[in-house]
């Protein structure tokens, strides 16, 4: 198998990465190119034992997947790229946020078997959670569904969807980080000093993640499980319904999902 990315940012490394190490493909398997970052990807080719190129003939040719994973803003240049050269065997997939399946389409000017994939930088340790959608033609779907279950889990979902999904899960890791971000700001202003602020929120965050893997209970009855009646988690609970924490995330989701949708409009 061929698969050659078009981009080798933070998600599509993630995505790299993650198949090597679940040992799904070999390193050799594997084909980069990119516009920029160039140091990065040759530290690629030196570490993992992937192939580097800048000719997209080469790149191209008998390629099995090509995955697109440029910004959706540089996609017009990474079209220009691939158009001459794309083979009819092709199956394109793209991590792209908010460009359509039709929109892909018509940059490519090709009828061949398109997915989107929507997966979260948690694919370097197997855990993204990643929808799925694909173009009416696509065959093998059980073959890219288990390429990307070696970087995670994947759901398969309308186009329509994707927006939700974006906002949810491809976004979503971003803002639980910012929460931990500003957790540990808060308990400098409580009096803790930096290195001490970072620790314990990493080590909460840890053992917190931990016990959603293991344990069976939902969020709502690990929670009730620390709150003593009239204790100190009641009081900051209190606290943070009394800001409105539920209307946040509402917020935030719906402004992370109304994005996608922008996206998806520019081009058309
Ligand atoms: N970072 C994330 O957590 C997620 C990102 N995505 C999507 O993944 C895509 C990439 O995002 P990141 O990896 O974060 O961006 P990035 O900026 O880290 O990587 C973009 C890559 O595209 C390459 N590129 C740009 N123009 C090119 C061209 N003409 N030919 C070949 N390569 C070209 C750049 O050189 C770079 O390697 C975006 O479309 C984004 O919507 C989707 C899910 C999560
Ligand atoms: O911020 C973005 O647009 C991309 C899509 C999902 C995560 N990162």
């Amino acid at each position: 198998m061929k698969i050659v990315f078009y981009g080798a940012g933070n998600m599509a490394s993630a995505i790299f990465i993650g198949m090597i190490e679940n040992r799904v493909v070999e390193p050799e398997q594997i084909y980069l190119t990119s516009r920029s970052q160039q140091e990065k990807i040759m530290f690629f080719k030196e570490n993992l034992g992937v192939n580097v190129s800048y000719d997209d003939t080469e790149l191209l040719d008998d390629a099995d997947y090509v995955i697109l994973a440029s910004k959706p803003q540089s996609f017009p240049d990474v079209a220009k790229r691939i158009r001459p050269y794309l083979e009819e065997k092709t199956k394109i997939v793209s991590v792209m946020a908010g460009t359509q399946i039709k929109t892909i389409r018509r940059e490519l000017r090709t009828e061949n078997p398109i997915a989107r994939i929507m997966p979260n930088t948690n694919a370097m340790v197997q855990h993204s959670v990643s929808g799925i959608t694909y173009s009416r033609n696509f065959p093998d779907k059980d073959q890219l569904v288990e390429l990307m279950e070696s970087f995670g889990t994947t759901v398969v979902i309308e186009e329509d969807v994707m927006h939700n999904i974006t906002a949810a899960t491809g976004s979503g890791s971003a803002f639980l980080y910012y929460i931990y971000e500003k957790y540990a700001e808060s308990l400098m202003e409580l009096g803790f000093d930096e290195e001490e602020a970072l620790f314990l929120t990493r080590n909460l965050v840890i053992g917190a993640g931990k016990m959603v893997e293991d344990s069976e209970l939902p969020f709502s009855q690990l929670r009730k499980n620390i709150t003593s009646k009239n204790g100190t988690t009641e009081a900051g609970l209190d606290a943070l319904d009394g800001e409105g924490i539920k209307r946040i995330l509402t917020a935030t989701l719906n402004a992370a999902a109304n994005r996608s949708e922008e996206l998806s409009k520019d081009d058309e």
